[in-house]
Formats: structure tokens, sequence, C-alpha cells
């Protein structure tokens, strides 16, 4: 069998077997390493040591049942942004009660099924949400659990696709409005006001956004306290980066200590809410060569994954490495523009890429376990790829490559 050796990885250290993987479930195909995804959730539990925490895994970024499962087994809670992601993180076997709601549009029905399914927390977006949960708790005769996310107008240096916590983003109730927002929950019959949460965004690579945010938190807190409101959690969003090529974000644990340290004695339970962090780099995107073209200008390996497969590269110019699995290859080395067979000239999955390639061979694409195959599409009608979990020397199928026929079934002729 032909492994692929990634040991120069941090995160994905095992020996995947890429090549059976390709031939017997086809490509593109997302794989994903069991190991990887375990120790990156562990080394964010285990770093609180004995606060009271609880890491709520962002569902957004890779919403696989069989991952989800894995997490769930681990004792891990959820963050939701829809009715979707709840119904998978509780058929996964995510306990309800580790679920936090997030989303600046939550509608009627998701609220009354978070309702009905006891989640742990509504984390409260607009001023509007309060009142629709309010009336919603009333209606089924319960008490909603909530938090405000608060926008602490930090800014988080990152993408400005995916930074979150800036006065002029959609997200979280202004800072300024915050205890207002507060005070008015408190009197509300149906409410009990449990936390205070913030996400400032995406990819960051330095703790110091996260602990200004956390100071302002902090601040409402202590204002709270002095109105008698008392918190029980703070939720500190999800963000913490990984390394795509260079960049060197904080381990979990110096992140997390660095929040630890700024609490000082506070007992308040944290919250976080990692995706990309914990998915990101357990996995890869594998695709196959179809044609090389070469130009005047410009050389183009076109292969057979394309931007409704990996969005990142042409929504975020996000660059993801791309290496041959198939270390041996006597091509000469030239420079390649990866790009897929989808009708857009943003179609690109790299650029300008030194590599030494040969029609058919398989390319991996790293770090692509988070918002990869989440933000798929069946733009060009191309079924969305297979994923493949490898647990050891297994590799499992967790979803299967989607049929030409899943495409069209739904739509309805007008007689
Ligand atoms: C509310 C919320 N929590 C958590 C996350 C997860 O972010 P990340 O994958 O960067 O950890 C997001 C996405 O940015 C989010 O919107
Ligand atoms: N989808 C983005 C991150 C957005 C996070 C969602 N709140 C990415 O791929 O980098």
């Amino acid at each position: 069998m032909d492994y692929f050796n990634y040991r120069n990885d941090e995160l994905f250290a095992e020996e995947v077997p890429v090549t059976q993987i390709a031939k017997q479930y086809g490509t593109p195909c997302y794989v994903y390493s069991r190991a990887a995804l375990e120790r990156r959730w562990r080394a964010f539990d285990g770093a609180f040591g004995d606060h009271p925490h609880l890491i709520c895994y962002a569902v957004k970024a890779n919403s696989n049942i069989a991952l989800l499962n894995l997490l769930a087994r681990l004792g891990s809670g959820f963050d939701i942004v829809s009715l979707g992601e709840m119904q998978r993180a509780i058929a996964a076997g995510g306990a309800p009660e580790k679920i936090v709601f997030s989303g600046v549009g939550k509608r009627e029905d998701e609220i009354i099924a978070g309702l009905k399914a006891g989640i742990r927390c509504f984390n409260i977006e607009v001023a509007g949400e309060l009142d629709r949960i309010d009336r919603l708790a009333g209606q089924l005769g319960v008490i909603a659990p909530v938090s405000f996310r608060v926008n602490p107008n930090v800014d988080a240096n990152t993408h400005p696709y995916i930074s979150t916590g800036l006065k002029e983003n959609k997200f979280g109730i202004a800072f300024e409005q915050a205890l207002s927002e507060y005070r008015r929950a408190a009197q509300m019959p149906n409410i009990r006001i449990i936390g205070i949460d913030c996400h400032i965004g995406s990819q960051l690579t330095d703790n110091r956004p996260f602990l200004d945010a956390l100071d302002r938190l902090l601040e409402l807190v202590t204002a709270l306290q002095a109105e008698g409101i008392e918190l029980h959690h703070l939720d500190l969003g999800g963000g913490l980066g990984i390394r795509y090529k260079d960049e060197q974000p904080p381990e979990p644990a110096d992140y997390i200590h660095a929040i630890l340290q700024r609490l000082g004695n506070s007992d308040l339970e944290i919250l976080l809410e990692p995706g990309r962090a914990i998915v990101g780099n357990a996995g890869i995107l594998v695709t196959r060569i179809e044609y090389l073209k070469t130009t005047e200008h410009k050389n183009f390996a076109i292969v057979d994954a394309a931007m409704n497969d990996l969005i990142r590269p042409s929504l975020y110019s996000a660059w993801q490495n791309i290496i041959p699995v198939q270390t041996n290859s006597r091509a000469d080395e030239r420079t390649w523009d990866v790009v897929g067979p989808v009708c857009e000239t943003g179609d690109f999955l790299g650029k300008g890429r030194p590599l030494r390639l040969c029609e058919n061979d398989l390319l991996a694409i790293r770090s692509s376990g988070a918002y990869g195959f989440t933000m798929s599409s069946n733009y060009n009608s191309r079924p969305r790829a297979a994923e493949v979990l490898v647990d050891n020397d297994a590799a499992h199928l967790i979803r299967e490559r989607e049929s030409i026929e899943q495409l069209w079934t739904g739509e309805r002729l007008i007689p």
C-alpha cells in the first residue's frame, strides 16, 4: 500500500494511505485524521486544569456527524448557528445541555426547537431576539437561559470578511447597549440570564485581541454584579488560528493560560467555541490532476476539485499548501496555477506553486479540515466530495460522494 507520510506536519502526523483511499472512494475526497482531531480537542480541554470550563466546538467548521460524534464522546459541547446544526449535534450524541446557540438571525422555529431540546444557552445578538425568546418561552411554559453576545469593538487583525467584533460588523449587541439589555432581560418573566459572550473573528494569530475583548467583557461583568446581576459563565467565542503557511498562532495551552491569568481568581466558568483550531489541520482535500496545460504565459494544473469543493482560496485569497501525494515524480519542476473545472476565473486552489507534476497524479491540499466541506456547494451541478476518516490503519467512509441523481431530486416539473 502506498502511504503518504505527513510526519512533517505538526498535526497530521499519521501515515495516511491516501492513494488507496483515492482509488477506493474516488476524488475529490476529504480525508480527516481521528488522532489529530482528538489531540487538538484535548489540548483545549486539558489546558483549563480544574478551572470550570466547557469547550463548545463550532459545528460550522466541520459538521460531519462522525466527527461530531467523536467529539461528543470526549465530552465536548457544541456551538451551533442553525436548527440544522443543532439536529446534527444531537444526532451525533451531543448533549443538549452542552449546546450554545449563536447567530444574528435566529428564526422562531429554531428558537422553539432549542427551547424544547433544553439547550444550555441562547447567545442573543439583537435586542428583538430577547423579546422573541421571552415570548416563545412563555408560550411553551419554560424559562430560557440566555447570554448576550457583546460586540466589544476590538480589531481582530484578520481578513475583513471574517472579522466580527468591530462596531461596524453585524454581530452582537453594541457594547454601549449591553447593560440596558441585561437590565431589560432581568425584568422578563421567562428569561434566566446565565452568561456573557463574544466572538471577535476567525483565524486570529495573536492572543492580544482576545485579551482585549476579555477585558471589556469583564468590565461588564463587574458592572452587572454591582446591579445584582450575577453571571455564571463567560464565553470568549472561537477564532484561534492555525498554521496554513508561516503563521505562528499561539498553542491552545498558551492562549488558555493567558485567559486564566487575566481572569485572576474569578470563578466564572469559561466557555470557548473553537472550530478551525480543532479540525483545520486534521484534514486534507485529495484531488487528481486531469490535465496539464502549458501556455506561453502560464502553466495550469487542472484538477478534479474546484471552488465548489473548497472555496477559501477564491473567497478570501486564502493560501493553503498543495503537495503531491507521490513524492517520486521525475517531472521537471515548473510553476503551476492549480485550478478546477468550474467556469470562473476565480476557480483556483493555489497560484504560482513550484511543483513536479504529471497528469493523473494525486495532490493533497492541506489544512482543509475546517470550512472545507461545510462551505462546499453544488455549483456547476457538481456532486459534493466524499469524506473519509482515518483511524489508525483503517479508513472509514463517513460520507459518500454525492450521486448525480441527488443533485436534482426534489425539483418538480410543472404539469
Ligand atoms: C459565534 C462563533 N463562534 C465560533 C466560531 C468559530 O470560529 P473559529 O473556527 O475561527 O474558531 C465562529 C466562526 O467564526 C462564530 O461565528
Ligand atoms: N469560513 C471562514 C471562517 C468564517 C468563520 C465563521 N464565523 C474561513 O474559511 O476562514
